[in-house]
């Protein structure tokens, strides 16, 4: 079983605009959703829709995590978060027209301490794999995600960016950066493809034992032992990429909980994010299909 680490979720809001967004004056929106979000918990949510046993843990906070909290229990989630006293941040997707604005909260300060009485949470579930989602909040370093992935026997499983990703230092069973945080984190070329898989074989020396990149429209790429692997993304309409990674990664993680290849369980992430960003924000889309979506995903070898 999996579970899910997220030490800064966050109220996910959604507005919508049909016009663009233009400074000094008020912008009324044509629509506006809030989910429960965070990378770890939008995994959670949508390995628990696919019937993959999980628990989501993480840190909760005021009345933002009381709406988390809220929104896992209805879509039977099963959790174990440690509660904070500061509050939960609320972060925000616009999209305007044919633009998408992406405005994430810092989220509130936290105290190292945290990081014990999370690995207890994790170790009194006693998972074969652990997914640490998303950015940490301030006060707590690379360090944090790294005490979790030694903190006991399981597959550790990051999905982070920006110093953090390049500061960990603990053996992870696979990170998930998309195309910038690969950059970012490697200094490599990645305008190509091919120059995406060079990038995540070559990050794999840094204690990955595979990379899974997501290329945005441009579909994603697994590397491992078993070679490299590039799925094309699938021709649909998209409403907002918000939580695609996220959905990605669910798909690869599920499938490999059912004992699927690399390149199942590659077409399976690549056909769980098709439907999330056919839809607004994070919430969980009808993922009944999905067997039938992934067998329209071409992977091939690079
Ligand atoms: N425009 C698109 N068309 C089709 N599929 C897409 C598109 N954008 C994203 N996807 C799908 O979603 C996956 C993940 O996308 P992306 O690389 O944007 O994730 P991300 O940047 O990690 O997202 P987030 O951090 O918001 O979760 C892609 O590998 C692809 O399968
Ligand atoms: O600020 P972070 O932790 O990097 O990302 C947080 C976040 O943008 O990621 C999820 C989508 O992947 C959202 O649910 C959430 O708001």
């Amino acid at each position: 079983m999996i579970v899910t680490v997220t030490y800064n979720p966050a109220v996910d809001q959604t507005v919508q605009f049909e016009q663009q967004i233009a400074p000094d004056r008020v912008m009324r929106a044509d629509s506006a959703q809030f989910d429960a979000g965070g990378k770890g918990i939008n995994a959670a949510q949508l390995l628990t829709a696919m019937d993959r046993p999980c628990v989501a843990t993480g840190l909760l906070g005021g009345f933002t995590g009381s709406f988390i909290r809220d929104t896992l229990q209805d879509d039977g989630v099963e959790t174990a978060f440690v509660d904070v006293n500061g509050t939960t941040r609320l972060n925000t997707t616009a999209i305007a027209a044919a633009e998408e604005y992406k405005l994430n909260q810092a989220g509130s300060p936290v105290d190292e301490s945290v990081v014990d009485s999370l690995l207890e949470r994790v170790r009194a579930q006693s998972p074969d794999r652990v997914l640490v989602g998303g950015s940490l909040p301030p006060g707590l370093s690379a360090e944090a995600i790294d005490r979790i992935a030694a903190g006991g026997d399981w597959e550790t499983i990051v999905d982070t960016g920006g110093d953090v990703l390049r500061e960990l230092d603990a053996q992870y069973g696979l990170c998930k950066p998309n195309r910038t945080e690969l950059g970012d984190a490697t200094g490599a070329d990645v305008s190509t493809v091919e120059g995406c898989a060079d990038a995540a074989e070559a990050f794999r020396e840094r204690g990955f034992d595979r990379v899974l990149a997501s290329l945005g429209a441009d579909g994603a790429i697994l590397v491992g032992d078993a070679g490299r692997l590039y799925a094309e993304a699938l021709d649909i309409d998209v409403v907002d990429t918000v939580g695609a990674g996220d959905a990605l990664l669910s798909g690869v993680l599920s499938a490999w909980e059912t004992g699927a290849d690399d390149e199942t369980a590659l077409r399976t992430g690549v056909a769980v994010s098709s439907q999330v960003v056919q839809r607004a924000g994070t919430a969980v889309p009808d993922l009944n299909d999905i067997d039938s979506l992934r067998d329209g995903v071409t992977v091939r070898r690079l």
